[in-house]
């Protein structure tokens, strides 16, 4: 038997880094929500582990155990064989490998009808956000989580197919001590959501603009198509822009890959 799963990108409308714990892991807050695109996988039941990979943005994945997917398998404690379609860039803030070995978990607890006994922030900080895979308020590393409504957001991703490592935009910060996320309005209409966006932030975005300065013009370009708002995921250099109806969002993609053949261009839900 197989169980073919989904693994959604993950965006955060917002990021913001409150503290350092002693082991050099940094508190966040964050909005947290779910696109419909992502990678695919399939998994069944092996006497070995072996990983295939296919899809837009095969090249480059491991197979092996550098695999987020193959960790998974592992911290679960049972040989699976996992065929992934790589659809989403890597080492993008979107949660890709995070979003995989998520979904690599709960079809592991599908096929073997047991539930992982371990803890999947060990994975990594994103691994338990994404195992729930809808909109949710993530604080401490990435481990405490609470359950939030937004409606479905119009959105726009965009990637400028530049790799930003994680830990080096974490170590680019400058100030790690930053206000927290004032209150999220109730979920009964957008227009205070996007209100309530534009006063929060993303504190990566500034190191990553360091590291990948294209950033900047990718943000830019977003935000001359008079979106809602435009803003950087997690630590990039994925950047999203939020449009007032599906008919802006389908035009500003349109108009972005006629002028940006080179960016990785997809209009999203995001709920
Ligand atoms: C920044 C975020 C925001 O959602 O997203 P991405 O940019 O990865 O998508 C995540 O916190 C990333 O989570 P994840 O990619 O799972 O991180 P991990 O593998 O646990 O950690 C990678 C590295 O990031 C840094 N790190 C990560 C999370 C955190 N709360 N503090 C950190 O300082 C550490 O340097 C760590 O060595
Ligand atoms: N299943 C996977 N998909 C993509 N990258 C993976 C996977 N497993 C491990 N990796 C490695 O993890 C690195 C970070 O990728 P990813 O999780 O997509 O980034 P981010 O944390 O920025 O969202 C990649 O450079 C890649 O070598």
């Amino acid at each position: 038997m197989a169980i073919e799963v989904f693994a959604p990108a993950k965006i955060n409308l917002t990021l913001h880094v409150t503290g350092q714990r002693p082991d050099g892991y940094h508190l966040l807050e964050s909005l947290v929500v779910f696109a419909d695109i992502g990678d695919q996988l399939r998994v069944s039941k092996s006497d070995e582990m072996q990983i295939t990979v296919d899809g837009p943005f095969a090249q480059g994945v491991p197979t092996d155990q550098r695999n987020l997917c193959w960790r998974a398998a592992e911290l679960f404690g049972e040989t699976v064989s996992i065929h992934l379609t790589k659809n989403l860039p890597h080492a993008a803030g979107i949660g890709g490998g995070s979003s995989d070995a998520a979904a690599v978990l709960n079809a592991m607890e599908q096929l073997f009808e047991w539930p992982c006994s371990a803890s999947a922030l060990s994975l990594g900080a994103d691994v338990p956000v994404c195992q729930r895979g809808r909109a949710t308020l993530m604080s401490g590393i990435g481990e405490t989580l609470s359950e939030t409504d937004i409606r479905p957001l119009d959105a726009v991703l965009v990637n400028p197919r530049v790799d930003v490592p994680t830990p080096q935009v974490f170590k680019g910060l400058t100030t790690k001590n930053n206000p927290a996320m004032t209150p999220m309005p109730a979920p009964d209409q957008n227009h205070a959501l996007w209100h309530w966006l534009a006063d929060q932030r993303n504190d990566l975005q500034a190191p990553a603009v360091a590291a990948q300065p294209i950033i900047a013009e990718v943000l830019a370009t977003l935000a001359s198509l008079n979106p809602q708002i435009a803003r950087m995921s997690g630590s990039g250099a994925t950047c999203f822009a939020l449009f007032e109806t599906r008919t802006q969002r389908d035009a500003a993609a349109q108009t972005l890959k006629q002028r940006n053949p080179e960016w990785w261009v997809e209009p999203t839900t995001l709920t």
